[in-house]
């Protein structure tokens, strides 16, 4: 593990990683405070970090360390207190919600714990509503690519009762992937999986990094899932606390026990 102090980050991230290659997602010297006074809660304390264009990045670190709170932030998903959440060019902080609905409906693709499908739709509506619901319709080869990878193909007519939580989850991937955005942040993609399951979904994912181009953020628990990264970055009291690159379960858990995990 090397560690990085926020001051060795690009602080141009939009411009270029140190690698030369694209910052698809930036956050620069992002701040955000809970509430005030004796009770404010400090969740993100001067946060700059960049997440390159095609790769994995797992964000990791102690409960309440603020890896969902920065999630949020760099979706558009919550108000910074101070700071930049670049999305390629676009400041998130400063758009009006209308924008950031915009934003999140058409250039970010999430994929949560919990699976958030709507019951009432088929897997294939369901795939497909964030396209309806920007007016465009989905590229057949993509869709077609993304659910025969993800084995969803004798499925697409079910509702989502229908289906187990593996394939569950799998149609919220392919709705995450399917309008091509920038980025797709997983939030605990596989808190609610089995192994074997969980597994699958990991290995879509980093499938897709390498096929697709696809830039993806995930926040885990799991030493295990973030050994699918190719970067963990790790948090504590809301700043950087280091990173690890081509991460291994062994490295992640030694930097978790350095930072007292104590989940
Ligand atoms: N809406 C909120 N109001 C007040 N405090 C909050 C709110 N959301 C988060 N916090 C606080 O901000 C800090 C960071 O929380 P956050 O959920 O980002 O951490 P986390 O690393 O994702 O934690 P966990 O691993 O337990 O999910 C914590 O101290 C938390 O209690």
């Amino acid at each position: 593990m090397h560690t990085q102090s926020p001051a060795d980050v690009p602080t141009t991230p939009a411009a270029g990683g140190a690698d030369g290659r694209l910052t698809a997602v930036a956050a620069v010297d992002l701040v955000k405070v809970y509430g005030s006074g004796d009770t404010a809660v400090r969740a993100l304390d001067g946060v700059t970090v960049g997440f390159t264009r095609a790769q994995f990045t797992a964000i990791m670190g102690p409960s309440g360390s603020g890896k969902s709170t920065l999630m949020h932030c760099l979706a558009g998903l919550d108000t910074a207190t101070s700071g930049k959440a670049l999305l390629g060019g676009t400041d998130l902080t400063v758009q009006p919600d209308r924008v950031l609905t915009k934003v999140r409906r058409e250039r970010i693709g999430f994929v949560f714990q919990s699976f958030n499908l709507l019951p009432q739709l088929t897997a294939e509506q369901n795939i497909t509503l964030p396209l309806d619901l920007a007016g465009r319709t989905a590229e057949r080869g993509l869709l077609a690519h993304l659910t025969g990878v993800l084995g969803l193909d004798g499925r697409l007519t079910h509702r989502p009762s229908e289906l187990s939580g593996g394939q569950q989850q799998r149609v919220a991937l392919a709705r995450a992937l399917v309008a091509r955005p920038e980025v797709v942040f997983a939030d605990e993609p596989t808190g609610n999986l089995d192994s074997r399951s969980g597994a699958e979904v990991l290995s879509f994912l980093r499938g897709s990094v390498r096929d697709l181009g696809q830039t993806i953020v995930m926040v885990t628990h799991d030493p295990g899932a973030a050994a699918y990264a190719d970067r963990v970055v790790l948090l504590a009291d809301g700043r950087i606390a280091g990173e690890i690159d081509r991460p291994d379960r062994a490295s992640v858990t030694e930097a978790l026990q350095s930072l007292g995990n104590h989940r």
